[in-house]
């Protein structure tokens, strides 16, 4: 299968045990080339855990598979050494952390580029033009070429995140990992980031997985919906079919805690 038309991510009864706890149990998913999801569910229940497990940050349990594009990525407990090349098709966001903050945003939206020069480049700052005008052309669609000379850790969350969508453009990612990526902005900055996300999977077919805690934001933006509940796949399907009896199966009686505008 070319990487183009596999999976984003191919999840194989996967767990992973941290002591006694199984923050993942026995998870099978799969999230086709090209798909917007949304993965909910309440604090805990796995969300972060299944995030990483995919991009390799720590070994699953031996008898789980992970497959990203199509390159198996952990098997028989172990993170293989096509994580590499994994990682370099995913874009990572977080909730926060996610540029360095003593450099710039153009620096910044540079060192996505690095997986495809060699790390001396980097180091001196010395960029292909090319690569120069690439990380302005992201800046710029994202809506933040403004502050490209402005130091990371002087700009609002809003426009970290932006940044951050920008370096996963100059990366080349053919899919966006993200891990609560709306969850520290303000609802108006929130909404242009989730909207970034469906222009980069609607315009650039990018497959996109987004954690989020207010199930609002899901319905609204993904089509569909993977919800976990301590580790065990609850419900996957359309976010439409997320009822109020679906609802409480997921978060319990409180449900409505987890809308980030009040229900009508
Ligand atoms: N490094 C770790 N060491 C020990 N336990 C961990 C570790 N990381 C996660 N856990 C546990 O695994 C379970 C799942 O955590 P995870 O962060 O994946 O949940 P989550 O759904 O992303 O939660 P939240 O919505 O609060 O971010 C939790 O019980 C958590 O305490």
């Amino acid at each position: 299968m070319s990487s183009s038309t596999a999976a984003v991510a191919s999840v194989r009864d996967v767990s992973k045990t941290y002591g006694a706890r199984k923050a993942l149990d026995g998870v099978s998913v799969e999230v086709g080339a090209g798909e917007m999801v949304a993965l909910i569910g309440p604090s805990g229940s796995g969300k972060s855990t299944l995030l990483r497990s995919i991009t390799g940050l720590h070994p699953i349990d031996p008898g789980g598979t992970i497959t990203v594009f199509g390159d198996v990525v952990q098997q028989n407990g172990r993170v293989t050494g096509a994580v590499r090349r994994a990682r370099s098709r995913l874009g990572m966001i977080f909730q926060q952390f996610n540029l360095v903050g003593r450099l710039s945003l153009f620096s910044n939206v540079m060192l996505g580029a690095l997986g495809r020069l060699p790390s001396w480049r980097g180091l001196f700052g010395v960029w292909p033009g090319a690569d120069k005008a690439k990380a302005m052309a992201a800046l710029h669609r994202v809506g933040v070429s403004d502050y490209a000379a402005q130091r990371a850790n002087t700009l609002s969350g809003g426009q970290q995140q932006r940044g951050a969508i920008a370096r996963a453009i100059v990366q080349g990612a053919k899919a966006i990992l993200a891990d609560e990526p709306v969850a520290s902005l303000d609802p108006v900055s929130a909404r242009k980031v989730m909207e970034l996300l469906v222009e980069l999977n609607k315009r650039d077919g990018m497959g996109v997985i987004v954690t989020l805690h207010q199930v609002d934001y899901a319905i609204r933006y993904c089509n569909r919906v993977i919800a976990l509940q301590k580790g065990k796949v609850v419900y996957d399907g359309p976010s439409t079919g997320l009822d109020t009896k679906r609802l409480i199966e997921i978060y319990g009686p409180e449900y409505e805690d987890a809308f980030w505008e009040a229900k009508a």
